[in-house]
């Protein structure tokens, strides 16, 4: 199986998330065990496996909805699951999370939506908190929207208007729960670019959970890929390199079902 082989050398401050030996079991069911990995601060990492391998349940664990059954997770250096009350809140400020559903409210415009988090955490006058989701609307590109409400604009619009929310915090984590879900191709490789230069510009750190083989491919710095039939982590590494080098024959599935339609 393809590894990365960089992580020896990562300085312990470029970590912005580590997990080890984490487990979730709901009753009887254990999704997954034994997952170890880290993220790097900066980069694009994506979460991906095949429905049911409980992607979504490490990202519940990951933004603290709820404990691990077992091992230990910290992001930004502090164990969420240990964390309480204005500790918590500080941690969760400094974190970003897009619901797949993108989760705007429909009777307020798009700034409005923006500027709801920029309200619930600081103290700032209306016209600065204006100001600032004009500029988080202006990076994802949608200045001209800003006064538009979520029913009058498209799909791809909604995803670029969940995602400055969810920035409107300038938050060091920007988790992203299946962006590309419901957008068509074309609409989904724009949010590729968006995420892509995102990161790049902002040095937002991105954890991703994506099933979107072209997506992975597009944007992802590294990957784990969760199995359902294995209870845990089948793979980590670039996702190119993956695709290209893997002998894991779930991992090749997966990286070669779309390769061969010229990814
Ligand atoms: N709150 C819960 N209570 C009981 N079981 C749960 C709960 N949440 C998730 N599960 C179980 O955990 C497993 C993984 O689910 P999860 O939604 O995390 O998978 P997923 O990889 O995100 O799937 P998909 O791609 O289809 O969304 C499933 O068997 C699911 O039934």
């Amino acid at each position: 199986m393809a590894q990365d082989v960089v992580k020896a050398d990562t300085a312990k401050t470029d970590v912005v998330i580590t997990a080890e030996g984490v487990a979730m079991r709901f009753g009887t069911n254990t999704v997954f065990q034994d997952v170890t990995f880290e993220v790097r601060r900066g980069e694009v990492f994506v979460i991906l496996g095949g429905s049911g391998c409980g992607k979504s349940t490490l990202l519940k664990l990951l933004i603290g909805l709820m404990p691990p059954s077992a091992g230990t997770m910290t992001v930004l250096g502090e164990e969420m699951a240990k964390l309480e009350g204005a500790a918590r809140r500080d941690l969760l400020r400094r974190i970003g999370v897009m619901w797949q559903s993108g989760a705007l409210l429909g009777s307020l415009t798009l700034a409005e939506n923006v500027m709801l988090p920029i309200e619930a955490h600081t103290k700032l006058p209306e016209a600065a908190r204006r100001m600032i989701a004009m500029a988080k609307l202006g990076l994802v590109g949608l200045s001209d929207a800003a006064d538009r409400l979520p029913a009058e604009i498209s799909g791809g619009m909604l995803k670029r208007a969940g995602i400055a929310r969810a920035m409107a915090l300038d938050p060091e984590i920007l988790f992203l729960d299946e962006p590309s879900a419901g957008l068509d191709p074309i609409t989904s490789a724009g949010l590729d670019e968006l995420i892509l230069s995102l990161a790049r510009e902002t040095g937002t750190t991105f954890v991703v959970v994506t099933h979107e083989l072209q997506s992975i491919l597009a944007i992802g710095d590294r990957c784990i890929m969760l199995d359902k039939e294995a209870r845990g982590l089948i793979a980590e590494g670039n996702p190119k390199h993956l695709r290209d080098q893997s002998e894991h024959p779930t991992v090749r599935a997966f990286f070669r079902r779309e390769a061969r339609a010229g990814v």
